[in-house]
């Protein structure tokens, strides 16, 4: 089976240089916040990340972090995790940085956008997940013309300190990374919630089946990552001749009415929606 590089784990001495620098992270909610929790279960000292958000959650507070402070003159990495809506009020707002390397995360918002904001700058465009706040992230990237392979690094040492990293050949293909593995957790828990419905369809009780969905689904994933076996082997390891799963699968895997159609327009919406926030749409 063809699998791209992956990369994870991180040894705590990769923050050196960003602790001597500093690390600038603007936007920290759902996405921002993720990564900034791994990166602090990974060695960046607490005094060395300012973070600039208008209304920082309180749990960010006391914790020695620099909040909303005045940026560092030459911090090692800047990373925008705002709505790509804001993106421009944001960039708005930077003043012009010496070496450092800027990442984004946010969707559809194209490398040349900030480009013009941050010219002659290192950039590398990322696209993580929200298991980054457990460590189990996927995050792919791209970086510009002006980031070295030391850039990537960094970028990769960051991302890989809340999950696995994946590095892209071409820019464009970072809507389709954000229509399935970015946008992916929303599917896998609506997978729960449509289990547990079916579920409780026929007869259980609605905490059982979202146990019963929930720790399947967990499972499932678990096993899918350490049996590292295609997941159709895994599928057909599950479905008995004649069985129940064979029964399930018939309605499921119909390339009519089943899951693959209906999988492929999500994905397909999803990605088109990441390339019209790229072409600017609110
Ligand atoms: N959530 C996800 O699963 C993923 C998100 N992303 C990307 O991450 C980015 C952030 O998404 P998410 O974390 O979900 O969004 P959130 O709204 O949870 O977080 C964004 C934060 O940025 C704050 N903010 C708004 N404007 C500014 C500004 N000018 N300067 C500093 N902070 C500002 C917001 O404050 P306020 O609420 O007051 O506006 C908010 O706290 C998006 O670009 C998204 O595409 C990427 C992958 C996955
Ligand atoms: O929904 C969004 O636009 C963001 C990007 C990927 C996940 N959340």
């Amino acid at each position: 089976m063809h699998r791209p590089r992956l990369t994870t784990g991180e040894r705590m001495g990769d923050f050196d240089d960003i602790n001597a620098r500093g690390l600038v992270l603007v936007g920290c909610g759902r996405m921002g916040g993720a990564m900034l929790t791994g990166w602090l279960a990974r060695g960046l000292e607490p005094g060395s990340a300012t973070v600039i958000d208008p209304k920082i959650a309180d749990g960010w507070k006391g914790r020695g972090l620099r909040l909303n402070a005045p940026l560092p003159d030459d911090p090692a990495v800047l990373v925008l995790a705002v709505k790509p809506q804001m993106m421009a009020d944001a960039l708005g707002g930077m003043p012009r940085l010496g070496e450092t390397l800027v990442i984004s995360v946010a969707a559809g918002t194209t490398i040349a956008t900030f480009e013009d904001a941050f010219p002659g700058a290192a950039i590398v465009r990322v696209m993580p997940n929200t298991p980054a706040a457990i460590g189990q992230g996927i995050s792919a990237m791209i970086g510009n013309g002006a980031a070295t392979e030391a850039h990537l690094d960094l970028a990769e040492t960051l991302m890989r300190a809340v999950g696995r990293v994946v590095r892209l050949d071409h820019e464009d293909q970072m809507d389709a990374v954000t229509g399935l593995s970015g946008s992916g957790p929303a599917y896998v828990f609506h997978l729960i919630e449509a289990m547990a419905k079916a579920g409780e369809a026929q007869g259980l009780p609605p905490a059982l089946s979202l146990e019963l969905a929930r720790m399947t689904v967990a499972g499932a994933g678990a096993l899918a990552i350490e049996d590292d076996e295609d997941p159709g082997v895994l599928r057909e390891n599950v479905t008995s001749p004649g069985g129940t799963t064979a029964a399930g699968l018939k309605v499921l895997m119909d390339p009519e009415t089943g899951l693959p159609p209906l999988m492929a327009r999500t994905v397909a919406a999803a990605t088109e929606r990441g390339r019209e926030l790229g072409r600017g749409g609110k």
